[in-house]
């Protein structure tokens, strides 16, 4: 039987967005109209949750009062407190946030209220809270706790203080920005689309949150950078074009490479390689950006894929001192501002998403009692 032309909804529209745009044949992404080249490395992250879940570039007085309220919705109620632990002795860092996620939010002052205003709120309080989710849980599996967040510090420079342990350099700081702003939202992937049908049977946007991470985690979307720099330290510096040949005879995909919807250089790849380039030479050890730089010829010579937005993140990543697990949290740090947006539209213009589905089963069965069969 031939494959479904829309396999895996391929090309198919399954909503309206205002949020971001893709040209994937001139590889150009568009956040609310803004060309993703004129963001990056001018706008900060907080400035793009804003644009994302308001709807403008704030103004300076706008900016102030999103970011107070940024500072005042990471605080995290007692469950959370209680648990994460025992979550972090358990679970691995995607499955922890998704609980942590759930748990969260039973504390929050919004719960059970899907209006606008509640939506807002909810969104800002969400971003807020997941860079400290991560770092709360990266400090419980190292037995501590994390370093307070400064209130006059950006989510980037908390984030990469309370990760790394160490006040970031200027330069860190901007490139992390850099990277949660090219991450923010990316139109129907898949862990959008999840948040969006939960959210589309009316149910409230934390249920609608733990399935986009849910659906982020995976290696086929989210979960790749992680398995990006995996495939890296695995590899020989001398040995890249065998090892990613090796792999493509055995029918193996190379991790970060191909997308659904760009049929060319994926626009964050182009930011992500110069950032990972500059890291590299700076750290005195550019060996794993050489690395890349090889396997991304190799993949294209072989294949005629480009990389994708996981695949220079990896490596921009490591350099930042990130550990490796929790590259997908950070993807889901920058995406919150995104996945939230879209709860906040789709509660706004609701319709239930229920696509249909072709029947390949066997047809006209006769039932027979249990002992017969
Ligand atoms: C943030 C993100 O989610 S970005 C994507 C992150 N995911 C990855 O990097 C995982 C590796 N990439 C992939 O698996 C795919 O390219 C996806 C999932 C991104 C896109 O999937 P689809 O649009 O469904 O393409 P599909 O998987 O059908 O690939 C089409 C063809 O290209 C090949 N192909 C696609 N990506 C790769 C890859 N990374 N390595 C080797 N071959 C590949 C497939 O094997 C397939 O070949 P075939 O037609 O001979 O069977
Ligand atoms: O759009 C997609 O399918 C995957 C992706 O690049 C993203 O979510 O950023």
């Amino acid at each position: 039987m031939a494959d479904n032309p829309t396999k895996g909804l391929a090309d198919v529209v399954a909503a309206s967005t205002a949020l971001s745009d893709i040209d994937g044949r001139a590889g150009r992404l568009f956040y609310r109209g803004y060309d993703i080249h004129e963001l990056a490395g001018r706008t900060s992250f907080e400035e793009t949750a804003h644009l994302l879940q308001v709807g403008t570039l704030p103004t300076r007085a706008q900016l102030a009062a999103y970011g107070a309220e940024l500072v005042q919705g990471r605080t995290l109620g007692g469950l959370v407190a209680a648990n994460v632990a025992e979550i972090a002795e358990k679970q691995a860092p995607m499955e922890a946030l998704r609980t942590l996620v759930s748990l969260a939010s039973a504390d929050d002052p919004d719960k059970g209220s899907n209006s606008a205003e509640a939506n807002h709120r909810k969104a800002a309080r969400l971003t807020a809270q997941q860079p400290i989710l991560v770092a709360r849980y990266h400090a419980a599996r190292t037995g501590g706790e994390p370093r307070e967040p400064d209130p006059e510090l950006s989510i980037a420079a908390n984030f990469l203080l309370q990760i790394t342990g160490r006040v970031p350099e200027r330069r860190a700081v901007e490139i992390f920005d850099t990277c949660l702003v090219l991450h923010a939202d990316h139109t129907m992937n898949a862990s959008t689309f999840a948040a969006r049908v939960c959210a589309a049977t009316l149910s409230d946007m934390h249920s609608a949150i733990v399935a986009a991470i849910g659906t982020l985690k995976g290696p086929l979307h989210g979960g790749a950078n992680e398995q990006v720099m995996r495939t890296l330290e695995s590899i020989e510096p001398s040995g890249v074009a065998q090892a990613v040949r090796d792999r493509l005879v055995r029918g193996e995909k190379i991790m970060g490479f191909g997308h659904r919807v760009y049929k060319t250089e994926d626009p964050r790849a182009t930011h992500l390689r110069e950032m990972s380039r500059e890291l590299g030479e700076a750290s005195g050890d550019d060996t794993y950006y050489r690395m890349s730089k090889e396997m991304e010829e190799v993949v294209f010579a072989e294949k005629g894929l480009y990389p994708n937005v996981d695949f220079y993140a990896a490596t921009v990543y490591h350099y930042l001192g990130i550990p490796t697990d929790l590259f997908t949290p950070v993807f889901s740090v920058s995406r919150m501002s995104g996945w939230t947006a879209h709860v906040i539209e789709q509660h706004a213009d609701n319709r239930l998403i229920r696509p249909d589905s072709e029947y390949i089963g066997q047809s006209a069965q006769k039932w027979t009692p249990i002992d017969e069969r």
